[in-house]
């Protein structure tokens, strides 16, 4: 038999993705019991890196996903609406469907899930999150019999490419991205990645599928790169660090045995460690490092975006839905390893109870005395300092930086209140949270 492929969307993924299924030769067997049936588009008159008969393409997707021919619906539109709701239609309908939208299943995750599963469909992301990179696979199979403890991850490339370019020519975060979307490499709208909340989604969907229980978008922190300068950058690497924005979820330490255990989730620019496993991703790659017990740590790198990559994840979760109907012969019980079946809420610590080093940068008025008052005020709040130094002067201001041991977020923040309201404090440019 011939799986139908019904294709929304024919752009970046999309033509990728076509591509892989057109030209089958030398991989695996499988492919060459897939067919692309029709393809949904916006534009029919558009002219497309990949040869197609003129009649696979429709601008009516809502035919594709209720044609009875169809049997997997590949959504790879983007964007909230239509997508959500053709998913949900494709579900109704009794068809499996593979989506590379992390923006669609962080928000609306529990609807399409609790849709599949009482429709007994698989709905696969593989490409939702690292692109290329096998992860949402290995976290559902071959680490799930780990007792995952924390997965930290540079998966957003455009973000990861501006830090890397700021880095290597000590540049300023406004003028390098106006030339990365000059060349491309940011899109006209940066919002979603430059300020993390691309980052946000695609944590949220890891945390679910690491900690096995569906999370609240609303939940997870994100802060993104506008406010990282090259005064920080230069800062770093003094200090022997790089920064990254990093995606973090991270199973609390219970502040006593009775403590409830919950989650932290969060997006945040990071200083982190030279020699740590995550300092060396540069430019457009993403990676993922995930550590439980008792594997340890393992990190998968690669292409987080791309036609090739991204569509190398698509075709797989397509390939992967096939082998499993092939194998037991259309019934319709889920493979429990391929669907996600969590109904609870994973609890998200508040930022504010977050344990966490940090680095402030502080621009003071040159009096004697003020690092010591800086130090009161930390002391006042419980923080422990690693190092305070003044670094030099800007203007006629004194610069003096300061790394924390671990502490209790919002302890920090208070000591920042009152830090502020000192006479010596001229500002705070910097906070940025160390690895
Ligand atoms: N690009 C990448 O590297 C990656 C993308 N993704 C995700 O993959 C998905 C697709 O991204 P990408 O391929 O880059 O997007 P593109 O913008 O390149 O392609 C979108 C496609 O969907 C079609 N489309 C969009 N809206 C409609 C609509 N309302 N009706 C009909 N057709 C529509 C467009 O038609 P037309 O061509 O006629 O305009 C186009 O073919 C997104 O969810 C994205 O987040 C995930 C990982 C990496
Ligand atoms: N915009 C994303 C690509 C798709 O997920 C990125 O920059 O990583
Ligand atoms: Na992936």
């Amino acid at each position: 038999m011939a799986f139908k492929i019904g294709l929304l969307g024919l752009g970046t993924v999309g033509a990728g993705t076509a591509q892989i299924l057109l030209d089958r030769a030398s991989r695996h067997p499988l492919l060459q019991e897939i067919e692309i049936h029709s393809i949904g588009v916006r534009s029919l008159s558009k002219s497309r890196p990949v040869q197609l008969a003129d009649e696979l393409l429709t601008t009516d997707l809502e035919a594709i996903v209720n044609d009875p021919a169809v049997d997997i619906v590949v959504e790879v539109l983007g964007g909230l609406e239509p997508a959500r709701s053709l998913i949900l239609k494709a579900i109704a309908n009794g068809k499996h469907v593979v989506t590379a939208n992390k923006a669609v299943i962080a928000r609306y995750g529990d609807e399409i899930y609790t849709a599949a599963n009482s429709a007994g469909v698989y709905v696969m992301l593989e490409a939702a999150v690292g692109g290329g990179i096998p992860i949402i696979q290995p976290l559902k199979q071959y680490l799930g019999v780990n007792r995952i403890h924390a997965v930290t991850g540079i998966v957003n490339g455009t973000t990861n490419y501006i830090l890397t370019r700021m880095q290597t020519e000590k540049g300023e975060f406004g003028d390098i991205l106006a030339d990365a979307q000059k060349l491309g490499y940011a899109e006209a709208d940066p919002t979603a990645d430059v300020d993390g909340l691309d980052a946000g989604d695609k944590i949220a969907i890891l945390a679910s599928l690491a900690f096995g229980g569906r999370i609240k978008l609303q939940e997870v922190y994100c802060e993104g790169i506008r406010k990282v300068s090259a005064a920080d950058i230069a800062y770093a690497d003094k200090l022997g660090f790089v920064i990254k924005l990093l995606a973090i979820a991270k199973l609390q330490q219970p502040a006593t045995d009775n403590s409830p255990e919950a989650l932290e989730v969060r997006v945040n620019p990071t200083f982190v460690p030279k020699t740590h496993p995550l300092a060396s991703i540069n430019g457009v790659y993403n990676a993922i490092l995930v550590e439980g017990e008792p594997l340890g740590q393992v990190m998968f790198f690669g292409p987080g975006a791309g036609a090739g990559a991204t569509a190398s994840a698509v075709v797989a979760d397509i390939m992967n839905i096939a082998a499993v109907l092939k194998s037991n012969n259309n019934a319709t019980t889920l493979h429990p390893l391929l669907s996600c079946s969590h109904q609870h809420y994973c609890a998200i610590a508040p930022i504010e109870d977050v344990v966490t080093r940090f680095y402030a940068r502080f621009l003071t008025k040159d009096r004697p005395g003020v690092i010591g008052k800086l130090g009161t005020c930390f002391g006042n709040h419980n923080v422990s300092l690693e190092s305070i130094v003044q670094i030099g002067f800007q203007d006629s201001l004194a610069e003096i930086v300061v790394v924390t041991h671990d502490v209790r977020e919002g302890n920090f923040r208070k000591a920042l209140d009152e830090i502020r309201s000192l006479d010596a404090i001229d500002s705070i440019p910097s906070i940025l949270r160390v690895l």
